[in-house]
């Protein structure tokens, strides 16, 4: 990226003269008269260091400080007081600029005043992109959805995100709780820190604890070595504490303690250590159920849920199931290779019917598998697991009452399902060969 810099000043010598020593170091130079053009300029141009005048014809120097801050963060502004002004400096840099300079006498700092301010701009410009990055990758442009519901957790969770508060996700397994943790990390402050994640669940107290809060060499046996916890590892990022709803009582007091005080002692530790950590958790219990029965502090509960984000399991929200299909289609079948160009609307159909105990790591899951499977460049419904064909109970769905009635239907469906594949009907019967030639034969089904 080129180095710019915007010069404005209303006399004319001052000006050309400024951006000739400034054009000789290398760096790429604009200049303006008056605030007005100044403004235009920066709004246009990706400038990295504003040089101002104090005293322009239209509008003070130190309120363009201001302005320009507003437009554009990652700039460094330089003010240029008369000689004998310093407070107009000293307000200049109230108001966000990074120093002064005073007029005529202060030639030879303007040079390494310049390099500084510019390395100052590169940097927030750098923090910028990457904040982008992450946001394009993490953040809530990657959630697929417009439904109702969905809408309405992504405006809650936008809300939040900048803000340091703790939040605790809702939702059913695979609707999407640790990527809306993601995405609300990615757009807070703490975006280009550490986020870390962790299922409460998958370990035993003591190990949690001791991936949690780390723990001190000789703590247990096999604690060799001192090892820094998640917590410390996270300072000035996030932590997920998915499945909070598992977490053992001990440690749920010392969660508490940390989110009421900032500390925490490591496992074998006497000296307590302090970090700035910001918590999400997330879960599929009833946590309020858990608190009644005791098996759920009340007062971390209460700590925890200061903002609370519902999601909606899938079966809520099944308009948004063409939109990520098409999502997963695209990326699943790059990722594998495959070049899957449509999909077909049988498919799309019996996905809207399926009742999604799962959710969306199901509907994920069972594309995946259906790319896998796909010999064409289209996918099609026969490519779905059986159950998918016979969404609901063939019986009372379709008025089938009799045994009989309802064993046909059936084996019509499976002969379907298998392309009239005799052999493999029978095998998903659990029926013989010929007992399935004569139950054919019995029932037409030729
Ligand atoms: N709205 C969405 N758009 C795109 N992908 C999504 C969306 N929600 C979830 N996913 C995807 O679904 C899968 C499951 O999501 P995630 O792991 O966030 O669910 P979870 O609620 O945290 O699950 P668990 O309760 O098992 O921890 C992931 O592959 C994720 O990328």
């Amino acid at each position: 990226m080129k180095k710019t810099i915007l010069i404005i000043d209303d006399e004319k010598d001052i000006l050309n003269m400024l951006s000739r020593i400034i054009e000789l170091e290398g760096y790429n130079v604009f200049k303006a008269p008056t605030g007005k053009e100044a403004i235009k300029l920066f709004k246009k141009e990706r400038i990295h260091v504003v040089i101002t005048d104090v005293k322009l014809p239209d509008i003070s120097g130190i309120e363009l400080v201001n302005t320009f801050k507003e437009i554009n963060k990652a700039a460094e502004i330089i003010c240029l007081t008369a000689y004998g002004k310093i407070e107009d400096g000293v307000k200049a840099i109230k108001q966000g600029a990074f120093d002064y300079l005073v007029k005529g006498d202060d030639n030879k700092k303007i040079l390494p005043l310049l390099s500084k301010a510019y390395d100052k701009a590169e940097l927030q410009y750098k923090i910028l992109r990457l904040k982008s990055q992450i946001s394009e990758q993490f953040g809530f442009n990657r959630i697929i959805g417009s439904s109702k519901p969905l809408k309405n957790a992504i405006e809650m969770a936008k809300r939040v995100a900048p803000m340091d508060t703790t939040v605790l996700i809702l939702g059913p397994t695979g609707s999407g709780k640790e990527v809306f943790s993601r995405a609300i990390h990615s757009e807070s402050n703490r975006a280009t820190e550490s986020f870390l994640a962790i299922n409460c669940s998958a370990l035993g107290k003591d190990l949690l604890e001791s991936e949690l809060f780390g723990h001190k060499a000789g703590a247990f046996t096999g604690a060799i070595k001192d090892k820094p916890g998640l917590f410390e590892e996270a300072h000035l990022g996030t932590i997920l504490l998915d499945e909070i709803g598992e977490m053992d009582l001990e440690l749920q007091a010392k969660l508490l303690r940390f989110l009421e005080e900032g500390t925490f002692i490591p496992l074998g530790e006497s000296r307590e250590k302090k970090v700035d950590v910001r918590v999400i958790s997330a879960t599929n219990k009833n946590l309020q159920k858990a608190v009644e029965e005791g098996a759920f502090r009340e007062d971390l509960y209460y700590r925890l849920s200061v903002f609370t984000i519902d999601l909606p399991g899938l079966d809520q929200r099944k308009k948004d199931i063409p939109a990520l299909a098409n999502y997963f289609v695209k990326n699943i079948s790059l990722k594998a290779n495959k070049n899957i160009k449509t999909v077909s609307k049988d498919f799309i159909q019996a996905l809207q019917e399926h009742h999604w105990k799962g959710n969306i790591r199901e509907l994920r899951n069972i594309i995946e598998r259906s790319i896998i499977l796909a010999n064409e460049e289209k996918l099609t419904a026969d490519l779905l697991p059986f159950d998918f064909l016979l969404n609901s109970n063939p019986g009372l769905s379709t008025g089938l009452y009799k045994l009989k009635d309802v064993e046909k239907e059936h084996i019509r469906n499976l002969l379907k399902y298998t392309k009239g594949n005799k052999t493999k009907t029978a095998e998903l019967l659990d029926i013989g060969l010929t007992t399935l030639y004569n139950k054919v034969k019995e029932y037409e089904l030729e």
